[in-house]
């Protein structure tokens, strides 16, 4: 099976490919533009907790108490001492305060998570137990191990176990552990405003789009992207083809609030693309001026002599979104205080052909599993296509040299 087709003979480029930066060059560079970015925002700031989810954790979180922090019963039913059968106190309700201890032969109905009583040494559940005249037995008569149904406390932390290393983007589930481990506020790092520019004039937002005209792919998910990555959306502009346009687009009031100007569309070289020249007006030192890397080859990566970088997206979609995995991805995360993301390896299912000098990134789904599991290219994976990415697992890395069936390979996460 062939994965991707060798470079078509004859093909133009941008600018001149012998510059282009090599993929891993690229994606390093971008880390170090964010870090440096990071290193001249604000200082962390504390915030409550209920505001605290999809921010990036500035300090080590610690449990500020053993979790569980008391031994409790796991099941409804009863807290037991010793073996069976056992008395039960006339009457008394299950609870969750803190009940009186147990001698051995008592039961007292306990709830999930309920105090155990001192002396407890099993829980039975209240399925498994049976109540004749204020006696309980466990149905059938069977045996019932000590421990049984209990949770322990500290089972699952000790008090100051580290539970969510700085640097920890806070995600629902972080945010939950957080709650559990007693946190009212956490420390996050300043957040880094990012303002997205849509460009060109044939790009609609709603609608059947006209020949020449095309439906906005960017839109409606770089939002998404750029929250998923630990940024803030602070501003959006969508611009026609002119010069004029992308320079207030990229220097106005809003533009000079962000700290990272993400545009798309207008990287080329034809005179209705205004990206390069624009930035080059503004003053700006292209840090990564196209990638040895296909599709999105022209991406850019720039700053501007006030600190703020740009980072400019071909207008092709995939061209686009696979940019965001190789630029946006490492700059956001390292400006927003998160450690750096790697390449994973895993295998690789058919060959592709080599591609000198240049990196393929292809969506990419899981097939087979155990050790005959490996990343399959998706099917419509051109350049402006959308359908191969929207079902993918992973973008699939292809090197320079190309790979063999079944050959070691390495994928990244989609940037979302
Ligand atoms: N002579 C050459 N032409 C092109 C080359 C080349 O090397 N020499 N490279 C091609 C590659 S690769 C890419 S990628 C694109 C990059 O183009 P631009 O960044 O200048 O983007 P545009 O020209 O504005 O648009 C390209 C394409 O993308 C569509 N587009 C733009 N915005 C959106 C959007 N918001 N949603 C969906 N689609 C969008 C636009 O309509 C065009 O079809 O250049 C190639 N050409
Ligand atoms: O290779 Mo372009 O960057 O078509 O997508």
């Amino acid at each position: 099976m062939t994965l991707v087709h060798p470079t078509q003979p004859g093909r133009l480029l941008h600018g001149s490919p012998g510059h282009d930066l090599s993929w891993p060059a690229a994606r390093a560079a971008a880390w170090e533009a964010g870090a440096h970015l990071a290193a001249h925002l604000p200082g962390p700031e504390t915030v409550p907790l209920p505001a605290a989810a999809g921010r990036v954790l500035a300090a080590d979180l610690r449990a500020r108490y053993a979790l569980p922090h008391y031994a409790s019963s796991a099941m409804d039913g009863w807290a037991v001492a010793g073996p069976g059968p056992w008395r039960l106190p006339p009457a008394t309700p299950a609870g969750h305060g803190e009940p009186p201890p147990l001698a051995a032969g008592q039961a007292v109905p306990i709830l999930t998570g309920g105090a155990l009583p001192q002396g407890t040494t099993a829980v039975l559940r209240r399925e498994r137990g049976t109540v004749s005249e204020d006696v309980l037995t466990v149905t059938g008569g069977s045996a019932l191990p000590d421990g049984t149904d209990i949770r322990p406390a500290g089972t699952e932390a000790g008090e100051g176990d580290l539970l969510l290393p700085r640097g920890t983007r806070l995600v629902p589930g972080a945010v939950a552990v957080a709650a559990v481990a007693g946190a009212d506020t956490v420390p996050v790092a300043a957040p880094v405003p990012v303002r997205l520019v849509f460009t060109g004039d044939e790009v609609v937002t709603s609608g059947i789009p006209a020949p020449g005209q095309v439906r906005d792919a960017f839109g409606p998910v770089l939002p998404a992207c750029v929250a998923g990555l630990g940024g803030t959306v602070d501003s959006t502009a969508r611009i026609g083809d002119s010069l004029e346009a992308t320079l207030e687009a990229l220097d106005g009031t809003a533009a000079r609030r962000a700290r990272i100007l993400v545009t798309t569309g207008g990287t080329g070289a034809s005179p209705a693309d205004h990206v390069r020249p624009a930035a080059r007006a503004l003053g700006a030192e292209f840090l990564i001026d196209g990638i040895a890397m296909r599709p999105g080859h022209p991406a850019l990566l720039a700053r501007f002599p006030d600190g703020r970088l740009l980072l400019a997206l071909p207008g092709n979609p995939l061209a686009a979104l696979v940019a965001v995995a190789t630029l946006l991805e490492p700059a956001l995360r390292a400006a927003a205080g998160q450690p750096a993301s790697s390449p994973v390896p895993c295998r690789a299912a058919g060959d592709a052909p080599p591609l000198p000098g240049r990196h393929r990134l292809v969506p990419a789904r899981w097939i087979g599993s155990g050790a005959d599991r490996a990343l399959a290219p998706a099917e419509h994976v051109g350049s402006a296509m959308m359908r191969g990415l929207a079902l993918a697992d992973a973008l699939l890395v292809i090197p320079p040299e190309g790979l063999r069936e079944g050959a070691d390979a390495c994928w990244l996460p989609l940037p979302w």
